[in-house]
């Protein structure tokens, strides 16, 4: 009894019964199961009924933290798919990935010239010729195709919205899936740096202004329906998924008011500034200087911790990223220089 009970909702998804309609053995048995590649789409998929088409997967590369995305249109007889923020170190990986579940792979997409790792995407092209590589007109970048403010990615029957959502570098933008019947719901926003869970990307480089992504969050961003799911180019804290709701209501920095954020996004800045004002102004032996800086370290944590302005998930005290010399030149022309023409 204990046995039929558990198995009975499983049979329930094999056949797509209810689990209303489940009790009834003689229904069970009726449909044939699902070939395995149609049987995992579903597993893995969005969407009601006919609009059940979606196959979702969040890869992750650990050394940067980044999450890349695959997205396909199983029900489109090409299963056409994109990715979203490959990682060069990963790219065997998405591919055999893609490979494995019959996918198409036509677009290799990037929300903005990341600094902390290179991008999968000149790879890829290498790999399956066909790919077509995407970034926004306003990056800068090299790429086959340009994105502005509210163009759409078609693959199938699905496609992507683009947004622009400067301020981590000036060309981000957040993809969106369509608003539209047949479209995933509830509608899932990867947003890059824009918005990282409970955080947001750093503005102190690249074109970043606070100013721009506050704007940019609160226009683009948290304006979707309450229940979109934002998927991040990066988590360094074990988070996967979170939605409009909950980083409206929680998120460290972006809940606060515009003059507040700016603070905290500049607030390592500061301290840099007092430094440079410091030290040409003194007569003072290097002990007393290392001593004296100290004290202004600690003095400025205990305003903030006093001031309440920023929680230790908010705080920002970040060195550069690594590999941020290699990463943006090489960024800016699809991770790869293209092979030398052949003469
Ligand atoms: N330590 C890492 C870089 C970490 C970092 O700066 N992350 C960026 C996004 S990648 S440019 C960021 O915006 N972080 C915001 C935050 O609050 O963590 C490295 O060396 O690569």
């Amino acid at each position: 009894m204990v046995l039929q009970l558990r198995l009975i909702p499983r049979l329930a998804a094999a056949a797509r019964l209810t689990p209303a309609t489940s009790c009834a053995p003689r229904l069970l048995l009726r449909r044939a199961p699902l070939p395995p590649a149609l049987a995992m789409a579903s597993a893995y998929s969005a969407g009601y009924g006919a609009g059940r088409r979606l196959l979702f997967r969040q890869l992750f590369e650990k050394e940067s933290s980044t999450y890349t995305y695959l997205l396909a249109d199983v029900a489109d007889p090409d299963r056409p798919a994109v990715l979203i923020d490959p990682v060069d170190r990963t790219v065997d990986r998405d591919l055999n990935l893609i490979k494995e579940l019959g996918l198409k792979l036509v677009f290799a997409m990037n929300t903005h010239v990341h600094a902390d790792h290179v991008t999968g995407t000149g790879l890829i092209k290498t790999k399956v010729p066909g790919v077509k590589s995407v970034i926004s007109k306003a990056s800068g970048a090299k790429a086959d195709h340009f994105v502005d403010h509210g163009d759409k990615i078609h693959f199938g029957n699905l496609f992507l919205e683009v947004r622009a959502t400067p301020g981590h570098t000036s060309g981000c933008v957040t993809y969106v899936t369509g608003d539209a019947d047949g479209q995933p719901s509830p509608r899932m926003a990867f947003t890059g740096d824009a918005l990282i869970i409970r955080a947001c990307g750093r503005t102190d480089f690249q074109g970043g202004s606070s100013e721009q992504l506050y704007q940019s969050v609160h226009s683009q961003i948290f304006t979707l329906p309450k229940d979109t799911l934002l998927y991040p180019a990066h988590d360094y804290k074990g988070f996967t998924v979170s939605t409009v709701e909950e980083e409206a209501a929680y998120n460290a920095r972006l809940t606060k008011d515009k003059e507040t954020f700016k603070t905290i996004m500049n607030s390592k800045f500061s301290q840099v500034d007092m430094y440079i004002w410091f030290i040409p102004n003194s007569h003072i032996s290097a002990d007393m200087l290392t001593l004296l800086a100290k004290l202004i370290l600690l003095f400025w944590d205990e305003r903030k911790k006093s001031d309440n302005l920023v929680s230790s998930w908010a705080d920002l005290n970040l060195s550069y990223p690594k590999m941020m010399d290699v990463a943006v030149p090489a960024n800016l022309v699809c991770g790869i220089q293209d092979p030398p023409p052949k003469i």
